[in-house]
Parts: structure tokens; sequence; C-alpha cells
């Protein structure tokens, strides 16, 4: 659904990716992980048309991201950021409403409305439908954003077209039981024919709920596999530049990573 052929971009003389390529497909969920600043977020940037590549393609269905109408984009395809910058204080239903703006024609509908409580059940936060969003902690904020993206692809998701969900951190301010919640809600829209490319740093959510693992280093493709092939000591250790150990997980079976408790040596002196 989206292929992203030999992705490079430059800032200045800073590369900052370096010929990655990855194909999002229906069905399945795919995790980028890598340090800070491997170049994620530049990445995906480059993937959702926000930054222009100095080489490589972004193609939609087999079309050029620049010939797609923005409009049909979005029909198809919803991204959640890291953070959601905005002018006026819209309510929560308001800022879900946004995501049925491509499907409307300047006015929300009943239909409209309704659509966006379900999707603010689903994400757990419809009692906070008329509160300010500014006023929303972190954690309650990215649920009403992962509702507004819901809101976007809901009529895909129910018909089981494809589509496709970008996301870059979306658990950051999360507690345990919500990051599951919404890994398990995401798992399952892309069981039920969504294409899922999501950004995380928490290794052990993506080797439990991942179909498919990217690893960025330095800009460049490091590793590239399912959990079982990615989660190796050699893999992450270097990747990370952090000793490791991994485990089998006693009860999904999948990788199960623990950090060493060896601090950085420069970590040291600070402290
Ligand atoms: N506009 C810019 N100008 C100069 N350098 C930039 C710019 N945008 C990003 N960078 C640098 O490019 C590198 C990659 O940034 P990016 O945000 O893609 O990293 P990331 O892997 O998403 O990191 P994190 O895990 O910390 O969010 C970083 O060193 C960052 O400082």
């Amino acid at each position: 659904m989206i292929d992203a052929k030999n992705i490079t971009v430059k800032i200045d003389d800073k590369t900052l990716v370096n010929n990655v390529s990855m194909r999002l497909e229906p069905g399945k969920f795919s995790v980028i992980l890598g340090k800070n600043g491997a170049g994620k977020s530049t990445f995906l940037k480059a993937l959702t048309g926000d930054i222009t590549p100095f080489e490589g393609m972004v193609l939609v269905n087999g079309k050029n991201l620049d010939s797609v109408s923005p409009v049909k984009l979005a029909r198809k395809r919803a991204v959640m950021m890291q953070e959601l910058h905005l002018s006026f204080s819209f309510t929560a239903l308001e800022v879900v409403l946004m995501g049925r703006s491509p499907h409307s024609s300047g006015f929300e509908s009943a239909g409209d409305q309704k659509i966006a409580m379900e999707c603010l059940k689903r994400a757990g936060v419809d009692h906070l439908a008329d509160r300010a969003f500014p006023t929303l902690s972190g954690g309650e904020k990215q649920r009403v954003q992962f509702a507004r993206m819901l809101a976007q692809l809901w009529d895909r998701v129910q018909q089981q077209l494809p589509c496709c969900l970008l996301l870059d951190e979306p658990l950051s301010s999360l507690d345990l039981a919500h990051q599951h919640n919404m890994m398990h809600l995401v798992k399952s829209l892309s069981r039920s024919g969504v294409a899922v490319m999501m950004i995380l740093h928490d290794l052990n959510l993506a080797a439990q709920y991942a179909d498919e693992v990217h690893v960025m280093k330095e800009g460049r493709t490091f590793a590239l596999g399912s959990p079982h092939e990615v989660f190796k000591p050699e893999i992450i250790e270097m990747a990370f530049d952090c000793p490791v150990h991994i485990m089998q997980h006693p009860h999904h079976r999948c990788p199960l990573v623990i950090a060493s408790n060896q601090i950085d040596e420069r970590m040291r002196k600070v402290i």
C-alpha cells in the first residue's frame, strides 16, 4: 500500500536518513526502533510527505505520493505525530471530528458525530468529550488523538478496505494498562486489514505485538525482520549501545529484553 524506496534525507550537509526502504502492507504491523536521533521521525516525515527526500520515492498504491490528492490520501491514511499543537481551545470531541473532515463537505453530519463518539469510546476517553483539549493530561491527549485517527479511517476499517496508520511514539505518555490497550487496538486494526507503522521506544512492546521490526541506526537500516530474528543480543546491543540480556517471555513466548545495569561511562561521571 505504501512503498518507501531508497529514501535519503539531507538537511544542509547532514544526512539524517540514508537509503532506507520500507513496505507497508494491509494486515502487517511494522514497528521502527532505534536510539535517540537514529532518524526514525525524519523517515516518517518523508513517508508522510512533510519532508521531500533528497533521493528515493514514496509510492501510495503504486502512485507517487505527490500525485495523490490530499483528500483522497486523508481518507485512507492517518498520521499521529508526537504532539498536536492547536491554536484554539477545541474540545476533545471537536478534535476527533477533525478526523471526519476528509469525509464531509464543510459540516459534520449527525453520522460523523456518532462515529466521533464511538471512536472516543474505543479509545476509552468518551467521558472527556466536552473537555477542552489543552486541559487534558498527556496520556488523555494521546488517546483523543488516537480516536481522531480512528474517526478518519472509520469507513474503510468498517468495510475492511485497505488503509494505513502511521504513528510516532503514540504510547509515550500512556500508563501500563493503556499502553497494552492501545497496542491491542492497533493489532486488531492491522488484523482487519490496516497497514500499520509505529515508532516505539519500548522494545518489549515491539517484541510482543509487531509482525516486523525495523531497527534504524545513524540514519540507516540496521536490522529488519520478525521480532525473533531481530531481538538478538548482538543486534540490540550494537543498535542501542547498551548491554542486554534476551530471554523468552514466560507467557507470550516472544523475546524479552532486559537492559543490563551497566551505566554508560559518561553518565557515571555526571553521577
Ligand atoms: N531540521 C533539522 N535540522 C538539523 N538536524 C535535524 C533536523 N531535524 C532532525 N535533525 C537531527 O536529525 C537526527 C534524527 O532526528 P529524528 O528526529 O529523526 O530522530 P529520532 O530517531 O526520531 O529520535 P528520537 O528517538 O529522539 O525521537 C537527530 O540528530 C536530529 O537532531
